[in-house]
């Protein structure tokens, strides 16, 4: 017995033996996960420290707010997940669950990638340059091939052809030329991009592109049936497919809207280009106003005529940085925003989440808008509808409002009957910050751009003293391209103005 005992004792020995081993190899893996995790927070903290010394600046840059969505979504699933998914992280993983709901989602990076093409199309930028980190002059962090692939692959989503073939030609264009590692990707990329070129309508560079990548992957399938459908199309439109030709530059998908001369307008006077000017610029003067009101006797305000034809002005620091202050804070916990301080100036500063949405947002009851509302009616010398609330919009990347009246048509039946106090006789609009580039108001038809001015306010009327609408008083937000658009909107209804600002049939006062 103790022989046999012995005997099995000895094959404990080698079990102990390899037990160690296991456990050390154990350690070892343990060990690599948590330099991964302890490289994760030290990326983590030293993002957020760069980005967090200035949240609007770098928020601002439409590059870095889509990159800092996808560090959330797909890298987050891709590279973080797999370190995390562990049983005895149970505790840390309630705690990042927590923490994840401020975070973005997969519609916000959807959201960014749509916000980043309309941003291309609008300021005609080139996908290289946005790749290579210019946004139209203002510097922002560069895309990796992947990053590119994945814009590539967000448009491809939204059936965008036409940007999917810009990013995914983009992506290509940084692969190694003969590197067998990227035939893979190579491979993935000529198959979004023929596909992309066939929806498009070119079939025969579609061809062009699956030949390629059946000359990586002779085996793929869905390749060798397209190309044989390609083959087949091309052979019955009558299409050589052995004659020379060119990678096609495809064009821009756009609705009837957008072929429109409105739009094309509105989009050439954001970019700059087209009629800038308005009629009798050269007349156009700045004065002290006090309209024999007490406060503003005390402190006139400083009015820049902008425009004679429709009538519009530019009212220069009607609110102060502390009164613009509050109202973004009050609007902000609607926002379910974040609020920081800016740790240079030590201001509160409300960090925006969810960026890829422009939001409205109204601000009532409190004794900031109460004085504001006093003010515009002491400038504008119009009386307000003070159940009228001050319509706040925070416009995020992309941010923008297409080309619209502010007054309701009479053909608009239904607008009409909402506006209980009237129609909207007059528009004072508050610019609440300034934008780094983009996010100006332009009036198409009569060639004003307005820059938006920190504090400064802009009013005009949107009906004639008849009650007719001022029709080229149509305007428009252009996209903001990097910064962060802080506006406050108050409508000045008819109702109430029948004694200052009396009707009259005359049409065109
Ligand atoms: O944000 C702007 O520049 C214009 C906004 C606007 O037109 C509106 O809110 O009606
Ligand atoms: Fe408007």
């Amino acid at each position: 017995e103790v022989f046999t005992s012995m005997a099995h004792l000895e094959a404990t020995l080698y079990a102990e033996r390899d037990i160690g081993l296991t456990l050390r190899k154990h350690v070892q893996k343990e060990r690599e996960r948590l330099n991964k995790l302890e490289k994760l927070a030290g990326d983590y903290e030293q993002h957020s420290r760069k980005a967090l010394a200035d949240p609007n600046y770098y928020l601002g840059n439409p590059v870095n707010a889509f990159l800092l969505i996808k560090r959330f979504t797909l890298d987050w699933d891709k590279e973080v997940l797999p370190i995390l998914g562990n049983n005895s992280w149970q505790d840390l993983n309630e705690e990042l669950q927590y923490a994840r709901q401020d975070l973005p989602n997969y519609e916000d990076l959807s959201g960014a990638a749509t916000a980043l093409m309309r941003l291309q199309d609008t300021y005609h930028l080139d996908t290289t340059q946005i790749a290579h980190g210019n946004l139209g002059g203002v510097s922002s962090s560069t895309l990796s091939d992947d990053e590119c692939f994945e814009l590539g692959r967000l448009s491809y989503n939204e059936d965008d052809f036409y940007h999917t073939a810009l990013w995914m030609e983009e992506a290509m264009d940084r692969l190694g030329k003969d590197e067998d590692e990227e035939q893979e990707k190579r491979a993935e990329l000529l198959d979004y991009l023929s596909f992309s070129y066939y929806k498009q309508g070119y079939t025969k560079h579609a061809l062009v592109l699956t030949k390629e990548l059946l000359a990586i992957d002779p085996s793929h399938e869905r390749a060798s049936n397209n190309k044989r459908y390609f083959e087949d199309t091309l052979r019955k439109q009558g299409v050589s497919i052995t004659d020379y030709h060119e990678r096609p530059s495809i064009k821009r998908q756009v609705d009837e809207y957008r072929e429109s001369q409105e739009f094309q307008t509105y989009e050439a006077m954001c970019r700059g280009e087209g009629k800038q000017k308005v009629k009798d610029a050269d007349k156009l003067r700045c004065r002290y106003i006090h309209n024999n009101d007490p406060t503003l006797l005390l402190q006139p305000v400083k009015e820049e005529q902008m425009s004679f034809d429709p009538w519009l002005v530019i009212y220069h620091d009607v609110l102060s940085d502390r009164e613009m202050n509050d109202i973004k804070l009050l609007a902000t916990p609607k926002l379910n925003r974040a609020t920081v301080q800016n740790s240079k100036t030590g201001e509160l500063e409300t960090a925006n989440y969810r960026i890829s949405k422009s939001a409205w947002l109204k601000a009532t009851d409190h004794p900031t808008v109460a004085k504001i509302n006093d003010r515009i009616e002491a400038v504008t010398k119009l009386e307000l509808d003070t159940a009228e609330e001050l319509q706040i919009a925070n416009y995020g990347m992309g941010g923008h409002y297409e080309p619209h009246f502010d007054f309701a048509r009479k053909e608009e039946k239904d607008a009409f009957k909402s506006l209980g106090t009237g129609n909207r006789i007059a528009t004072f609009l508050i610019y609440m910050s300034d934008v780094e580039a983009g996010g100006a108001t332009v009036f198409p038809y009569i060639g004003l751009k307005l820059h938006p001015k920190k504090g400064a306010a802009a009013f005009w009327y949107n009906l004639y003293k008849s009650g007719d609408g001022i029709y080229n008083t149509r305007h428009a937000a252009c996209p903001v391209l990097v910064g962060v658009k802080w506006v406050a909107n108050k409508w000045i209804h008819e109702r109430g103005q029948e004694f200052r600002r009396p009707c009259s049939i005359s049409p065109d006062e």
